[in-house]
């Protein structure tokens, strides 16, 4: 279970207002695209999701639980730019985390601990096709690998809600397809409720379960800061997807193997999905 409830929240900075009355449920295991134009607020959203800001007024539930006020490994986010470290290698990106979190103050693990975490380290290099690349620094790496390593990095600490900001705005479309690719497929797998911002409709389309688009009702120039944004529409893709469910109506395209363009072995032989 990971739902997420927002009720009528209210986001202000000084007199300005940027979001008003957003009220939304995602459900566990939803990928809503968050878009709308430039400026109305969706970074802002994105950031109360993740404990970086706090509504001015309404709530934000996990679960059912308020938000708890600070970043947590239960959250994890990946911006355009700059999610990885740059003066750590890529293992050492992908084990900070973990490190992190079983040390707080040294952020270094020792012993059978230390096995256990740079195992699933590599695993997950592995599994968004960076193996080979663990001791490069970021900056040896292409844009997409570094978001490649960006997602790996989060999701080590298996957050049970993705925030995504425009995480592959800034490729090029090729590598922008196979990183959806990856997307889809990481999704279905860990079956993470994710929210993404993007400004990419195809890119929304492609991904998401739901598109949510955020909007001042009135966007007259001498009441831009009186009214904020809140959600003017909210589309449901048809045919359903939900992560790591096949999709009856195209199978081909949408599922926990679809998006690999053939089926897994292992899920196969396991019954779980027909070839
Ligand atoms: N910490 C802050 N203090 C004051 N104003 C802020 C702060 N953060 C954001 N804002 C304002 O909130 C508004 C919404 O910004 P935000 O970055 O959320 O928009 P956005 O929809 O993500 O834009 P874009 O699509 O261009 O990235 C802007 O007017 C911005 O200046």
């Amino acid at each position: 279970m990971s739902e997420l409830v927002i009720e009528k929240v209210w986001k202000e900075y000084g007199d300005q207002i940027v979001l008003e009355d957003v009220s939304l449920t995602v459900a566990s295991r939803a990928f809503v695209a968050l878009v709308g134009p430039s400026g109305c607020g969706k970074t802002t959203f994105l950031r109360m999701l993740l404990g970086q800001e706090r509504p001015t007024r309404g709530a934000i539930l996990l679960d059912g639980e308020p938000l708890p006020l600070e970043p947590g490994s239960d959250r994890g986010v990946v911006f355009q730019r700059y999610s990885v470290f740059p003066h750590l290698t890529v293992l050492g990106n992908v084990l900070l985390g973990r490190e992190f979190s079983a040390a707080r103050y040294k952020a270094k693990l020792f012993g059978a601990a230390r096995r256990r975490a740079v195992d699933e380290a590599r695993r997950l290099i592995g599994e968004v096709g960076l193996s080979g690349a663990e001791d490069k620094y970021p900056a040896q790496l292409s844009g997409g690998m570094q978001q490649r390593l960006a997602l790996a990095q989060a999701l080590i600490m298996k957050p049970k809600v993705l925030l995504l900001d425009e995480p592959f705005g800034a490729l090029d479309p090729g590598i922008r397809a196979e990183i959806h690719t990856l997307m889809k497929r990481l999704w279905h797998e860990t079956q993470m409720t994710v929210v993404m911002v993007t400004h990419d409709m195809r890119e929304a389309f492609t991904l998401a379960t739901r598109v949510v688009a955020l909007e001042r009702r009135r966007d007259r120039p001498e009441g831009k800061e009186r009214y904020g944004a809140t959600i003017t529409k909210d589309i449901s893709i048809w045919p359903p997807r939900l992560a790591g469910t096949p999709s009856i109506f195209s199978p081909d395209r949408d599922g926990p193997v679809a998006s690999l363009g053939h089926c897994r072995d292992d899920l196969a032989s396991s019954g779980e999905i027909q070839p």
